[in-house]
């Protein structure tokens, strides 16, 4: 075999380098690029399922959205450490089992087209569709009355209402119209409302800051991954944005745009109670650099823009959401939302909000100064004790 650039890229070798396609290479050397191409690949994009063939990143993200959201919902600085766990399980059993399965038994015949997806254990033919629609319905119903007996029925019911989103609305809508990834987006801002809702009881006007940040983060990740898989979803039949895009500055500027949504997050998540004043900074600094990846890919509309870019929003989300648990702002003394399991109690609520209120004047004057170039921010109030 020559050790010359091949004539036909792979598709995995596709988004190197053009200077380093072209140089010769040792036979070795580009089966194991590929090799570990698929594998990023294959880790970065794909949803994992029971059995796993995929990667689990994209579940254990689920997850950790759904813990960080209940330990926000907590409130206090002592969090219900079984609460917590009962919650990532049903979470778990919901998300990465039963949807995904019910997502890709309706994709058999896309995914057996796509690179990407071709060995997954559905379309390779390792598992029989019986098989899947057994776990699906076992796990699924598993999760939800795993949330509902241990947490509550807000979050159960969030949870059975976004299997249906994600397997019968979201699914379906890939095959039809590229408004597929707005929806995909609020599929995978729910996880982390349903952790606040098991671990308050209710879904309160701040328990929407991280399922903001959710549903917006995720449109510069999927128009990156879209851009970057083009083929692979033109082949699998599927209507991505960037399909009718061919020069990715729609794609792009799409993910600059939703980037920019994110920059009043840390301010409202302060303004709210929810974190102290270095989460405005922190949640600022990442925002702007998110944005500026999406700004050069914007600008040059190369696969290495768009792959940075990727790369961009997978550091992201970990530490936006490590910033929100380090910073958050809790009181000890609050009593607790839920006096009842599934219910809430407004007058505790109210409670809660006054102290978040009071603690909010007692700090830094940056409150203030936060909400000045927001004017769409709800105007600083003055509390006085
Ligand atoms: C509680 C609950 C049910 C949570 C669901 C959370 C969840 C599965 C979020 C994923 C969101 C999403 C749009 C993934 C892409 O799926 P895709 O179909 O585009 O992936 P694929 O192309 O790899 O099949």
């Amino acid at each position: 075999m020559s050790n010359s650039t091949p004539s036909t890229v792979s598709p995995s070798l596709q988004y190197l380098p053009n200077h380093l396609l072209s140089q010769p290479f040792p036979a070795r050397f580009r089966r194991e690029s590929r090799r570990r191409l698929d594998k990023v690949t294959t880790t970065l994009v794909v949803t994992g399922s029971f059995p796993k063939l995929d990667s689990g990143t994209v579940n254990m993200l689920v997850v950790a959205t759904s813990g960080t959201g209940y330990i926000l919902g907590t409130g206090n600085a002592t969090v219900n450490l079984s609460g917590l766990c009962y919650t990532c399980a049903g979470t778990m059993m919901i998300a990465a089992s039963s949807a995904n399965s019910l997502n890709q038994i309706f994709e058999i015949s896309n995914d057996a087209k796509m690179k990407r997806t071709m060995r997954r254990p559905l379309p390779s033919g390792r598992i029989s569709v019986p098989h899947a629609v057994a776990w699906a319905v076992i796990a699924g119903a598993s999760g939800a009355c795993l949330l509902a007996s241990k947490t509550n029925m807000v979050a159960a019911g969030l949870g059975a209402a976004n299997l249906v989103l994600y397997a019968f609305v979201y699914t379906p809508l890939k095959q039809l119209h590229p408004v597929n990834t707005w929806v995909g987006a609020v599929v995978g801002a729910i996880p982390p409302l349903l952790g606040w809702a098991a671990a308050s009881g209710q879904i309160s006007l701040n328990s929407m800051i991280l399922p903001a940040a959710l549903y917006f983060w995720q449109i510069p990740h999927f128009m990156a991954l879209a851009h970057l898989c083009r083929s692979d979803y033109a082949a699998g039949g599927y209507k991505m944005l960037s399909l009718f895009d061919p020069t990715g500055k729609r794609t792009a500027a799409v993910a600059l745009r939703n980037c920019f949504y994110m920059v009043p997050l840390g301010f409202i998540a302060y303004d709210w109670g929810l974190t102290s004043s270095w989460f405005c900074i922190e949640s600022t600094l990442l925002t702007m650099a998110i944005a500026a990846t999406a700004f050069s890919f914007y600008r040059h509309g190369t696969m290495e823009k768009a792959r940075k870019m990727l790369h961009a929003s997978l550091l992201f989300l970990p530490v936006f959401m490590s910033g929100l648990l380090i910073h958050r702002v809790y009181d000890d003394n609050q009593q607790p939302v839920l006096e009842v399991a599934g219910l809430s109690n407004s007058a505790s609520g109210e409670v809660i909000q006054t102290q978040r209120r009071k603690k909010r004047a007692a700090q830094a004057p940056v409150a203030y100064s936060s909400a000045a170039p927001f004017p769409f921010l709800p105007a600083p109030s003055l509390y006085s004790p």
